[in-house]
């Protein structure tokens, strides 16, 4: 069977031409879960926002970005509006990037909910609640009725989540879904993606600049640096016996930080 995500030699330059993201190729399975690693700069987001035909302007993509049979590159907004949602949906790392202030939480989730899946009336209420509990976010009712603003940002972060799983898209994209929240929500939220996407056999694309949250919720590893790709493999083979002097480095890093949180998780 094909794969759900197919990347060849995908390209990504601005406007004067200079390219962030070069000759990457990479594909996800139906139901696989692969981490994009690498430090800040290394061209992850632009690589999951190209996926969904979300670039910047002025910035152009070349190469193959196929996604659930429907290729990315070059394609019309309707063809896009028809992939996006089911065929991938993504989670921001800040979680108001993809709320809008000015409207309560319920309306937002019903939104892609009645224009994809054609729901309505009661019916869409109760999508919504389902939606909400899916996410263990608890009194949905209330939850559904308050502004952005009203709500925590481990809130606002379910919330987001709610939003990209209501059309059960076969890829969830989670970009950096837990670097702004603090370190126990952070462990929640990452909790709650893993058994989500198990629950569905969804596959994920999850990016991090951080090799321990990578490893805890995906099966395979990329790792990117300044737009290339330099090593890509099983998780845990990656972390055990990393093969680049980069991917080493982001692996003594994460461990060094580990070790210094088990020190202070000691001293307390
Ligand atoms: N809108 C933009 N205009 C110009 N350059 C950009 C733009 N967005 C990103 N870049 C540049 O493209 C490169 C890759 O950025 P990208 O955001 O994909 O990196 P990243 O690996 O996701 O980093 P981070 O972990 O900090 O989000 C960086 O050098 C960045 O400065």
């Amino acid at each position: 069977m094909s794969a759900l995500l197919e990347v060849r030699d995908l390209t990504i330059r601005t406007d004067t031409g200079r390219a962030l993201v070069a000759g990457l190729t990479f594909s996800v399975a139906r139901g696989e879960r692969l981490g994009l690693i690498g430090e800040s700069g290394s061209g992850k987001s632009l690589t999951t926002l190209a996926v969904l035909g979300l670039l910047p302007d002025g910035m152009t993509a070349s190469g193959s970005v196929v996604l659930d049979g429907t290729q990315i590159i070059g394609a019309s907004e309707k063809t896009l509006a028809g992939v996006r949602g089911r065929g991938a949906a993504i989670v921001f790392q800040e979680p108001l990037t993809a709320l809008d202030p000015l409207m309560r939480v319920g309306r937002q989730i019903a939104e892609p909910l009645r224009r994809r899946r054609g729901v309505t009336g009661a019916a869409l209420r109760r999508a919504v609640a389902e939606a909400l509990e899916r996410v263990r976010l608890p009194d949905p009712a209330r939850i559904a009725r308050a502004f952005p603003h009203e709500l925590s940002g481990g809130q606002r972060q379910r919330v987001a989540l709610a939003m990209a799983l209501a059309c059960d898209p076969a890829l969830l994209i989670a970009d950096e879904p837990t670097t702004a929240l603090d370190v126990t929500v952070q462990a929640e939220m990452l909790d709650l993606v893993d058994t989500l996407v198990r629950e569905r056999d969804m596959a994920v694309a999850f990016v991090s600049h951080d090799l321990a949250v990578v490893a805890r919720v995906t099966d395979r590893v990329l790792v990117m640096k300044d737009g290339h790709a330099v090593e890509s493999g099983d998780v845990h083979e990656v972390v055990r016996a990393p093969r680049e002097a980069y991917t080493k480095a982001l692996v003594d890093s994460a461990r060094q930080l580990e070790s210094a949180l088990d020190s202070f998780g000691g001293a307390q």
